[in-house]
């Protein structure tokens, strides 16, 4: 299956850049859940272009229409649809891409897959705008979890090694999500989310894109969900993350690091804190051991890739003529996906909680 994602919860993801609309189909939510709808309409804004040079200026209202499975602002357990409008499309731009391919992009993969009848204008299917109907599923997990207690937030670690402030993977707090959540450039420190916004300002400029790093972490995860070898939460979290367009790499806790450690530096000794808890003195396994939460954090980085469309010539082939040629790409292109990635990597890691919460004894 392709856009269609089925763990206990499902999300089916539908449409292309310059279609009509995009959109969603959630199943399987709890029903009774109240879902606020300004609250997501912020969680989308975070997404969203800015006017600063640092994204795309295709300007995109993201208003989701809510067709079905809301009723009173509760969930009804029945399938919840939502449905964004597109409505600032250039297809223009994408005229000479119909046998040119993008390097980096999925025109040369999307016409061999689907025999040439992708749609290309905006990237079609393989947009990253699909990841607006993805964060609207996110964002509707992320209220259901949050009234359990349970949060998820995310920060630019590093945009073309420029470094932001980290995490303390051991002790994050939903204080320290939360600090971040609603910068409207989401980075700790904001003197070097200065350095980086200059420094994708000048990639525009020198037409060139940047990619970077994206940390994130759960807290209040409880001991105890999730399963071995194929459904364990490091699965299901990748497999959503993997679901966003130029996620190139994931690892949790220490990560690849953990390959230049010894075991006693890597393993995580327990104890039992003054509230009868078990917990463990540093946290290198990101909060999973088995596929299964242990009640530490959940942290996870994520590696975002340049943005594929730069504006420079770049050599290619023309795939239906068999000749080698250039490509002058046009369009309105995110300099750095890093930023608007940021509550997308938010919405996948919810999606796979909230899933693996379904699970938990006594769930309510
Ligand atoms: C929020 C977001 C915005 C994106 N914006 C652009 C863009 O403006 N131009 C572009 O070429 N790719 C953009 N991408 C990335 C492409 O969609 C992606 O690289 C392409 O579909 C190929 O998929 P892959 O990189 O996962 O292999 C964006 C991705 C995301 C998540
Ligand atoms: C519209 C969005 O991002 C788009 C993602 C995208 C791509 O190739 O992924 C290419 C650009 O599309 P266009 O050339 O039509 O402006 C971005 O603007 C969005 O994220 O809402």
């Amino acid at each position: 299956m392709s856009s269609l994602w089925n763990n206990r919860i499902s999300i089916s993801l539908f449409g292309e850049s310059h279609g009509t609309a995009i959109g969603v189909v959630i199943d399987n939510l709890p029903p009774g859940e109240s879902i606020d709808l300004e609250e997501i309409a912020r969680f989308l804004a975070r997404r969203a272009p800015k006017k600063d040079g640092t994204t795309t200026s295709r300007a995109e209202l993201d208003i989701p229409q809510i067709m079905s499975g809301l009723y009173h602002n509760k969930t009804t357990g029945t399938p919840l649809c939502a449905m964004i409008m597109n409505t600032d499309t250039h297809s223009v731009d994408y005229s000479n891409l119909s046998k040119l391919a993008r390097p980096g992009h999925a025109d040369y993969t999307g016409a061999l897959r689907y025999r040439g009848f992708n749609d290309v204008r905006g990237g079609g299917h393989f947009s990253g705008r699909l990841t607006a109907p993805l964060c609207f599923a996110g964002a509707v997990c992320g209220q259901i979890l949050e009234r359990r207690g349970i949060y998820t937030g995310a920060h630019i670690a590093s945009i073309h090694g420029i470094k932001d402030a980290v995490f303390d993977r051991t002790n994050v707090t939903k204080e320290d999500l939360l600090a971040v959540r609603y910068k409207g450039f989401p980075v700790i420190n904001t003197e070097q989310g200065e350095k980086m916004r200059e420094d994708i300002q000048n990639a525009r400029l020198g037409q060139e894109s940047l990619g970077g790093i994206i940390e994130c972490a759960s807290v209040n995860v409880p001991a105890g969900i999730g399963s071995p070898m194929f459904d364990g939460l490091e699965n299901t979290i990748s497999q959503l993350v993997f679901g966003i367009p130029a996620v190139k790499g994931i690892e949790f806790g220490a990560g690849f690091l953990t390959g230049e450690m010894v075991g006693s530096q890597n393993n995580d000794e327990f104890y039992v804190d003054e509230n009868g808890h078990v917990k463990t003195r540093t946290n290198n396994h990101g909060g999973i051991l088995g596929g299964i939460s242990s009640g530490m954090p959940i942290t996870l980085r994520v590696a975002i890739k340049p943005t594929p469309s730069i504006a420079r010539p770049q050599a290619t082939v023309d795939y239906s003529a068999m000749k080698n040629e250039v490509v002058n790409i046009h369009g309105r292109h995110d300099p750095c996906i890093v930023p608007r990635a940021v509550p997308c990597v938010e919405a996948a890691v919810n999606l796979a909680l909230l899933s693996h919460m379904l699970d938990y004894p006594n769930f309510t």
